[in-house]
């Protein structure tokens, strides 16, 4: 990055990057006044430090990540995450709240993704399960279902055990539905919605079982669970039952040809016409951020899956979900194309009756679930062959700024014959 030095003014910088159309923004947003939603401490004298509310001059959008700004007189790189567009300034609720509440609870305030959810038959039918074989369990006890959407678990709980109280506490306008549910099937004086974000719950009394489907994206996308977790410390007993239990993240290395063909290939001979100069921006555009809805067909798997992460929901810490990073080594079991890597989730819900634990797992070898898969696409296909090593490491960092979101960081070295062959990385946000 050039050093802040070079800047004496903006005249003299943009002179300089005059015509360098490379990295510019288009017109409209270049020039334009950005305010500093989150504190920045520079690590680098390329970089400025700034404070929330600050106002700087954008003067070249140099990446998706890091942009080149002024800041009375003195320019430097900030990241472009801590900028909101002051000129376009959204509803202060937007700029203000880096969990987007208003726009996240406004998503569940519909029935469209509480159909979906409810439509997917392996997710809901393993919340029946845990609750019918641990019904003896729950009798006589206090449940937290904590963002029970319509109520489905509670609705578990009041037809298949017979809890003392079940709090069903739901934050977005859903809630009005779920309390005429509760009403019209006569389980009012046993479930009680209340609307409400856990985090401004008061309950009459700790509870023996927090249960919650709060798993996103990758598992940890809308970081809900930090709201589980939260709810877990104030409102769980210390005996108390966490469900799910456990939650694991997979990876496996795969082939996508149909995904490269039809969004990259493509532009080789559309209609007998070279456009091939078109698939550096259609690989940009396609593949920068990962696809959450890819099914993964077992046949594309080019090794043994393996989990990156195994998490007990018991004793895990919000602090511990800043940063995560996970050694990988896969053996490659087939030769082909490895396009990219898959990811998914599995629960593991601790049965109270009997050894063993119930699981939902949303992989490829797995019934379907809503959830699909996750696919990290490379932006150049590698051949491999049987044998071949792929090893090394992701890590997932949560988004400083925009707490509901994440990037992953792949990084790769495929080796043959204990000889190195192939070495990368690449950062997929999800979604900022
Ligand atoms: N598996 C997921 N990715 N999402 C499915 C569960 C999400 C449900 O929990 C509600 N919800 C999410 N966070 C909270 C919270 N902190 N407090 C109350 N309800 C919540 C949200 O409004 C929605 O109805």
């Amino acid at each position: 990055m050039e050093s802040s030095s070079e800047c004496s003014s903006i005249s003299d910088f943009q002179d300089s990057t005059e015509g360098d159309d490379a990295n510019t923004l288009p017109e409209n947003l270049c020039m334009r006044e950005y305010v500093v939603i989150c504190d920045y401490v520079a690590t680098d004298n390329t970089q400025l430090s700034l404070c929330s509310g600050d106002k700087v001059l954008l003067l070249n959008a140099v990446s998706q990540d890091w942009w080149w700004v002024n800041h009375n007189g003195t320019c430097g790189y900030v990241p472009a995450s801590h900028l909101h567009d002051a000129l376009n300034e959204q509803e202060d609720t937007e700029v203000n709240d880096p969990w987007q509440d208003e726009e996240y609870y406004g998503s569940y305030k519909t029935l469209k993704l509480h159909l979906e959810m409810l439509s997917d038959v392996p997710r809901t039918m393993t919340y029946q399960n845990v609750i019918l074989k641990n019904s003896s369990s729950l009798c006589g006890k206090h449940i937290l279902d904590l963002g029970c959407g319509t109520g489905i678990i509670s609705f578990f709980c009041a037809k298949f055990a017979q809890p003392e109280a079940v709090y069903a506490v739901e934050a977005s306008k859903i809630a009005e539905q779920t309390c005429r549910l509760v009403e019209q099937n006569g389980i009012s004086s046993l479930v009680h919605v209340i609307r409400q974000q856990a985090e401004e719950l008061d309950l009459p009394t700790k509870v023996d079982v927090l249960v919650s489907e709060w798993m996103g994206t990758c598992l940890l996308f809308e970081f809900m669970l930090e709201s589980v977790l939260q709810a877990r410390d104030r409102w769980l007993k210390e005996d108390g039952v966490m469900w799910p239990s456990t939650a694991c993240i997979h990876l496996v290395p795969c082939s996508a040809y149909k995904e490269y063909s039809n969004k990259v290939l493509f532009w080789d001979n559309p209609y007998q016409l070279d456009f091939s100069l078109l698939k550096p921006p259609a690989t940009k555009e396609f593949f920068a951020k990962p696809q959450p809805d890819y099914i993964l067909q077992p046949e594309d798997c080019l090794s043994e899956p393996c989990t990156l992460f195994h998490l007990n929901l018991k004793t895990l810490q919000v602090a511990e979900l800043e940063r995560m990073n996970c050694d990988f080594t896969f053996l490659v079991h087939t030769n082909g194309l490895l396009h990219g890597f898959t990811a998914w989730f599995s629960v593991q819900f601790e049965n109270l009756e009997e050894q063993g634990h119930l699981e939902l797992n949303t992989g490829p070898f797995s019934p379907l679930t809503h959830w699909k898969h996750t696919l990290f696409m490379l932006d150049e296909p590698l051949q491999v062959q049987k044998r071949d090593k792929i090893s090394g490491s992701v890590v997932f960092e949560r988004n400083s700024v925009w707490r509901r979101h994440m990037s992953v960081t792949l990084s790769w070295v495929i080796s043959r014959e204990l000889k190195m062959q192939k070495v990368g990385c690449k950062v997929f946000p999800i979604w900022r």
